[in-house]
């Protein structure tokens, strides 16, 4: 599996701010993380590669170097989400680019605690890329409450507050992927994490601390890129595959879980901790599913993977209802109406409501495919198709998949060598 994407782009950050050397591996080499990788370089951070292994030599915390060139984050709204509270909490000016699919997602989650703690903005419209911002010679700590479930806005404010006098606090009413806090605690910052009586969780951190750098960070297989071969096996008939180096983080799981509720066979395999995080080779073979009702509560662990849960609710007996998917709104696309529109296509019957889905499966799926799916620059909805199309009595067509080398570069050649007929048209130049 290709390296989890969240914990790359938070190991170019936090080595490429810390001081000393982090030496990488298992990174995902997807464009999204390059793009983070170049960001840091142009803020000071020496990045190489020797074998397999990313070297990056940090620039020391409260070090960074004012940006040239406006940064350009491509597609990656982690990237641009967490630089943006980075370089927020010093006194230079950065501008922040991306492709048409980046520009139109809103800013304004992680640019009004900014504001709060004293940093400029300047945005054609309503907080959309591209826009620049300058911090204040002093950023002011402040306890903010996420008001969505977003990994990306909780981390930003405190990558803020990495670089701010004082103690930043961020509270988050749901717990969402913890990775920022455990690699902030594996880097020697000063944080305290709290959780309440109500599940609550209240994270202290202490700024102007020292980071340090890594001698050898391991970046575990991406659960959400393993859930595009985990749904194929188990839709796919006669499949068993076994998938290795899986992160196993329990704020990242959801599909599993949902997926073994519907009845889908998926063995863990050697469950172990490396660098920290819980890792597992998985085995799935072609199983029967049956519809599950998929509560809110489970949206924070399974945010990015709901397009793929589609596709295999598609193949399962029953109604498969999914709620709480407000979120996906503003993902790559419009991640809700992108896959009902992709459902449409194929003949796949569902219903699409303001934060909820409902899928109207077949388990034989004769009737699927034939339709072209617009994919809107987002990977994920590419994806997840391509593995509809491997089940479904017709093929499906995908509009684009060069998105795809956002998040798992190696998509078309596993699939391939899992059997997969994936077949690209390209034009002639
Ligand atoms: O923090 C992160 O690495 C991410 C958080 C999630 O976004 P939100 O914070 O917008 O939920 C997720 O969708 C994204 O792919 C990665
Ligand atoms: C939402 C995603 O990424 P980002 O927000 O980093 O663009 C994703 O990878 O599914």
């Amino acid at each position: 599996m290709p390296g989890d994407k969240s914990i790359s782009h938070r190991a170019f950050l936090f080595g490429g701010l810390a001081s000393g050397t982090t030496r990488v591996t298992g990174l995902l080499e997807g464009e999204d993380v390059l793009a983070t990788g170049r960001a840091m370089i142009a803020m000071g951070a020496l990045i190489r590669k020797e074998g397999q292994t990313f070297v990056v030599d940090g620039v020391g915390n409260g070090c960074l170097l004012e940006p040239e060139e406006p940064l350009d984050f491509g597609n990656a709204g982690t990237g641009a989400r967490l630089t943006m509270g980075l370089v927020g909490a010093y006194h230079f000016g950065s501008t922040f680019v991306g492709d048409a699919s980046l520009s139109k997602r809103p800013m304004g989650r992680v640019l009004d605690p900014l504001r709060e703690m004293g940093v400029q903005v300047v945005a054609r419209s309503k907080d959309r890329l591209p826009l620049s911002i300058h911090g204040p010679k002093a950023t002011a700590p402040i306890e903010y409450r996420v008001p969505m479930a977003s990994a990306q806005v909780k981390s930003a404010v405190l990558f803020a507050g990495l670089n701010t006098p004082g103690v930043t606090t961020v509270i988050e009413p749901v717990m969402t992927r913890d990775h920022t806090e455990k690699m902030l605690e594996g880097f020697g910052a000063n944080i305290e994490v709290e959780t309440k009586p109500d599940g609550s969780r209240h994270i202290h951190l202490q700024g102007q601390g020292e980071l340090r750098g890594l001698s050898d960070f391991q970046v575990p297989g991406d659960p959400s890129s393993a859930a595009f071969p985990i749904v194929a096996g188990l839709v796919v008939p006669g499949s068993d595959v076994t998938i290795e180096n899986v992160l196993m983080n329990p704020t990242r799981i959801g599909l599993i879980e949902t997926l073994r509720e519907m009845g889908g066979s998926i063995e863990i395999l050697d469950a172990r901790t490396e660098g920290g995080e819980d890792v597992a080779d998985l085995r799935i073979r072609h199983s029967e599913l049956t519809s599950v009702e998929v509560t809110a509560e489970r949206a924070p662990s399974m945010i990015d993977e709901y397009p793929v849960l589609a596709v295999a609710a598609a193949f399962a007996k029953g109604r498969t209802v999914m709620r709480g998917l407000d979120e996906l709104r503003v993902k790559e696309s419009d991640r809700l109406s992108a896959v009902a529109a992709g459902l449409a296509a194929n003949n796949v019957r569902h219903e699409e409501g303001a934060d909820w889905l409902v899928v109207e499966g077949d388990p034989e799926g004769r009737g699927y495919g034939g339709g072209s799916v617009v994919t809107h620059l987002d990977h994920r909805i590419a994806m997840s198709f391509l593995v509809l199309g491997l089940a479904s009595g017709k093929p499906v067509t995908i509009d684009d998949g060069r998105m795809i080398a956002t998040s798992f570069p190696e998509f078309e050649d596993l699939m391939k060598g899992l059997g997969g007929m994936i077949e690209p048209i390209r034009e002639e130049a």
